[in-house]
């Protein structure tokens, strides 16, 4: 972070761009808020029934020992957690209303998760056609994007792409996206970690001044230097699930002091406020949190004088506007029954609009991976080339061209899985930033990313189906060459589907062996290796389900169905010299080509939603 960061130009007030939102000012208050995860003996209280305020116009810290409910404290106050929680969050008085509050807050993550390969103007400029929509100008949207890099310091970074940017630039970019469409409340995770102490020091500095102007500013933050600490206005110390301080960072030491906590000289408070929290000071804890009243009451600047109790230090109590007989803070935050329908400030057809390019984009400049997904095929159809030259007119070799023909639909669909998996399984925490912040609907998200990927899967197989249909010989028929190019094709979209189902639901390292393992059964039931009419009858049912059945059958149809006349011998004697018998020797004589493209299409469209569920189902259980 060597740029210079001078939010005080940033008045958001008075551009134009904001006329079209009224900025508000959003004071957050939680009272008796627990949050148990599990069930039955594995049932674990996270939160106990803490209470707290963060302020509008206040950069506020949550701070505590590790594993003492920080992050679980912030996603329940952002919304991200909804199940197991019992209490009540208010804002600005009133019962937050999840589908408001949604659209007023931002969340940005420990980690950057960012595209690599959009430069800092295209990322902008994407955030605001999806966070502002379509009403305003592209003019004002620009000059949204510049007044924001320009106050973020990334202006000289615009055209810079993201691998390229350094740890503290990728963060105020993670910052500058959220803050296009004037968030009132920002939640950071860790906004620190990874940043040296300078760039810690400029990305508080910048959050501060965030907060100053107006907005509601929450950030975890582990283990500040006494300088980082200084930044901040408001402070609340969590230890095991309680709150155990709330108010000014500078009465952080009186108070402890005059609870006989005395922070040594020199001694980061930070650090010796996360010491008594972790229990070295002794049994003092419960005294602590029965003090502050389990975050129900707030301290206030340390007083001038030097106190002779704790009394002197608290200004008021964290009082919360609702009915105690109507006990509506004992309501459970389910999450159930609350509907999370709003509208996306773009229109659905936007956003695949502006997904789509970015997809496309995003593939073209990975080049590495596209230029090797190319040379893959052509190095892998030329191999099979040569070593199945010109053998499929051939009856003597019948059998190694259908050796081929079953080889070449396994090659397209572990060639269409693999780079799926590896690719998406790192953009899915890109998606899942930017799903939680709003800035699109999951189908528009997944319709994009299907429909950017389909020209590659119809390139590629087809380039391969050209050189090793032509250099092995097959029929030079053009209904044959489009018959099998079709399947091929349709083999390659599946395998697409295959790579974003397992992508969805595992890690890369789980995904990466159990797709490929998970494949095993279609080649069992392809009727390759045991042909249909051998199966037994019981489990011939089994075959349907099998991408490659179709797959195979379908491609032994194209090339030796449709009256194809007797083969030429370069043997003595060839006992499949009839296209038909062949057929008929793998069970697929009473077959039909067409039969195998709808299992084909039935199989694209049940991957495609598994893997829309899946996805949402893995977005569901982020929270
Ligand atoms: N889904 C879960 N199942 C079981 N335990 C959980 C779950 N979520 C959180 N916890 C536990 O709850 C406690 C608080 O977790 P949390 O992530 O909120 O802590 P933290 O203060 O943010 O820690 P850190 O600073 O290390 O990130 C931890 O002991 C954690 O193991």
């Amino acid at each position: 972070m060597d740029a210079d960061i001078n939010l005080i130009e940033w008045n958001l007030e008075t551009t134009e761009t904001r006329k079209y939102r009224a900025r508000t000012s959003l004071d957050i208050k939680f009272r008796d808020l627990s949050y148990t995860v599990g069930e039955g003996k594995n049932c674990k209280q996270i939160l106990h029934e803490i209470c707290g305020v963060f302020k509008s116009g206040q950069l506020s810290a949550i701070l505590g020992p590790s594993g003492a409910g920080k992050s679980s404290l912030m996603n329940i106050l952002a919304g991200l957690k909804k199940s197991g929680i019992l209490g009540r969050v208010e804002v600005n008085g009133t019962e937050r209303d999840f589908k408001k509050f949604r659209k007023q807050a931002a969340y940005i993550t420990q980690q950057d998760y960012l595209l690599s390969d959009l430069t800092v103007d295209e990322y902008m400029t994407v955030a605001a056609h999806l966070k502002l929509g379509n009403n305003v100008s592209v003019k004002e949207k620009k000059s949204t994007i510049e007044q924001i890099l320009k106050t973020l310091g990334l202006t000289r970074a615009q055209q810079t792409r993201v691998k390229c940017l350094s740890g503290g630039e990728r963060k105020r970019l993670s910052i500058a996206l959220e803050l296009i469409d004037n968030p009132a409340i920002l939640f950071l995770d860790e906004p620190t970690s990874g940043l040296d102490s300078s760039s810690s020091l400029q990305c508080i500095d910048l959050l501060r001044n965030i907060a100053l102007s107006g907005r509601t500013v929450i950030a975890t933050i582990h283990q500040p230097s006494s300088r980082l600490l200084d930044y901040f206005h408001h402070l609340y110390i969590v230890t095991s699930g309680s709150c155990m301080y709330q108010g000014p960072v500078e009465s952080l030491v009186p108070y402890l002091q005059s609870m006989n906590l005395k922070c040594p000289n020199y001694y980061n408070p930070a650090d010796f406020a996360i010491d008594v929290a972790s229990g070295e000071f002794g049994d003092v804890l419960p005294k602590l949190i029965s003090e502050i009243g389990n975050g129900r009451r707030i301290l206030r600047k340390c007083p001038s004088s030097s106190p002779t109790s704790t009394a002197a230090f608290f200004t008021h109590d964290a009082t919360f506007c609702y009915d105690e007989d109507a006990n509506l803070g004992r309501q459970a935050e389910t999450g159930a029954g609350i509907k999370q329908r709003f509208m996306y400030t773009a229109p659905f057809h936007t956003q695949v609009t502006i997904l789509l390019l970015r997809a496309l984009t995003t593939i073209w400049r990975e080049k590495i991976l596209t230029r090797m997904r190319f040379v893959l095929h052509v190095f892998v159809a030329v191999l099979m080339g040569l070593l199945y030259w010109q053998v499929g007119d051939d009856a003597a070799f019948i059998f190694n061209n259908a050796g081929m023909i079953f080889f070449n639909q396994i090659f397209i669909l572990y060639v269409a899985l693999v780079p799926t998996i590896l690719t998406f399984t790192l953009e899915r925490k890109v998606l899942v930033r930017e799903y939680l912040n709003n800035w699109y609907s999951l189908k528009a998200y997944y319709l994009a990313k299907t429909l950017a990927d389909i020209p590659f899967q119809i390139i590629l197989p087809l380039v391969y189906m050209v050189i090793v249909y032509f250099m092995t010989g097959q029929p030079i028929d053009f209904e044959r060459f489009s018959m099998l190019s079709v399947i091929t094709i349709w083999i390659s979209l599946i395998g697409q589907g295959f790579g974003l189902f397992f992508g969805a639901i595992f890690s890369i390292d789980v995904a990466t062996f159990i797709a490929p393992i998970a494949a095993i059964p279609f080649l069992l039931l392809s009727g390759f290796f045991v042909h249909l009419n051998h199966i037994p009858s019981n489990l011939r049912w089994l075959t349907y389900f099998s991408v490659l059945r179709y797959g195979f059958e379908g491609s032994m149809l194209s090339v030796y169905d449709n009256n194809r006349t007797s083969l030429a011998c370069s043997d003595s004697f060839c006992h499949f010299r009839y296209p038909q018998k062949f057929l008929q020797y793998f069970g697929f004589a009473q077959s039909s080509y067409y039969f195998n493209v709808v299992g084909l299409l039935i199989m694209f469209l049940v991957i495609r939603v598994a893997g829309y569920f899946a996805l949402r189902y893995k977005l569901r259980h982020v929270r």
